[in-house]
């Protein structure tokens, strides 16, 4: 049976480097305040956070409060999505960013004040937006899931690096993206889209369905979480001194206007890489592995306070 009254409440104490678990006892307090009965738990490992939210749904929680940065958000989803209990759009995720990039609530206007954010919550108004559905070929089939943006390649490579520098926040993937700019190789790549088949050299491709990655980089051109669409940039051979030239324009979108920047809308999109390195795949910034993949969408999959 579930139960429509309660919360269940993830905290990733690790989040926005400790943050998290330093303004949880103010958080707790202000939850009590705007009248919430909740129950909480923090995560104590890595993806922890799916189990606790399949956990949570199994006893009846349909209401659940994240708090964490996009990588906690990521594994919540992932939780929702890999159960069969509750159809994924009927449990309602409330966030309240803690984290370093916090680059999902930005397309969403999600606060980072946390007060505020809670209020949002209490308001208790509803959006659904689509999920991506990722397969990578070598991963046993078994679905992985994203709700901001996924990439293959120079994204991969530099969320594999940006760990150790995650305290800077934005600057730790401008950082972590040109000391990589020099080491990193471009792939070749077939990607199959909307019956088009694109053969190239590739820096890397971006499928977007929110609008800031990377710390508020825009690196899709049109994303909307809304449209049943995903939305792919596939950057081809650019060079790496092109890229210096243009790193404003991550930041303010205007990538996707490089010549070497092609454009799709699509539902799905397979990449296959065809030669013998292996670019890394992010999804949300959590590192997914390697290999070749098929991405789809899953229209109005996600719920959330906002
Ligand atoms: N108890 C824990 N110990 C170690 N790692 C954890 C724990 N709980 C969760 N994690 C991992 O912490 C990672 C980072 O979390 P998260 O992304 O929410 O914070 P962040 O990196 O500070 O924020 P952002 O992604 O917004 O930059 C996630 O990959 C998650 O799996």
């Amino acid at each position: 049976m579930t139960n429509n009254n309660l919360w269940f409440v993830i905290i990733n104490p690790t989040s926005g480097n400790g943050a998290s678990k330093k303004k949880w006892p103010e958080i707790e307090r202000l939850l009590k305040t705007y009248k919430f009965e909740f129950e909480f738990m923090f995560t104590e490992h890595e993806n922890h956070s799916i189990y606790l939210v399949q956990n949570a749904i199994n006893q009846g929680f349909i209401n659940i409060i994240c708090i964490g940065g996009d990588g906690t958000l990521h594994n919540v989803v992932n939780g929702i999505m890999l159960q069969n209990v509750v159809p994924s759009n009927l449990i309602n995720v409330g966030v309240i960013p803690i984290g370093t990039g916090n680059d999902w609530v930005k397309t969403h206007g999600i606060t980072n004040h946390f007060e505020n954010a809670i209020i949002t919550i209490k308001n208790g108004a509803l959006k659904t937006q689509d999920v991506g559905k990722i397969i990578i070929e070598n991963k046993f089939k078994t679905p992985m899931y994203f709700i901001n943006l996924a990439g293959i390649g120079f994204d991969g490579f530099v969320v594999s690096k940006v760990n150790k520098y995650k305290h800077l926040g934005a600057i730790a993937y401008l950082s972590g993206a040109l000391l990589g700019l020099f080491s990193f190789k471009n792939f070749h790549s077939k990607v199959c889209v909307n019956s088009s088949i694109i053969e190239s050299k590739t820096l890397m491709i971006l499928i977007g369905i929110c609008q800031y990655s990377g710390g508020g980089m825009q690196l899709t051109k049109t994303p909307n979480p809304f449209d049943g669409l995903l939305d792919i940039s596939i950057v081809k051979n650019i060079g790496k001194i092109d890229i210096l030239k243009n790193v404003v324009n991550l930041f303010n979108g205007k990538i996707t206007n490089h010549k070497k920047v092609v454009k799709y809308k699509c539902k799905s999109i397979k990449v296959e890489i065809t030669d013998s390195s292996k670019p890394f795949i992010q999804a949300d910034g959590e590192l997914l592995g390697t290999g070749n993949l098929e991405i789809s969408i899953v229209p109005k999959a996600f719920s959330f306070y906002c």
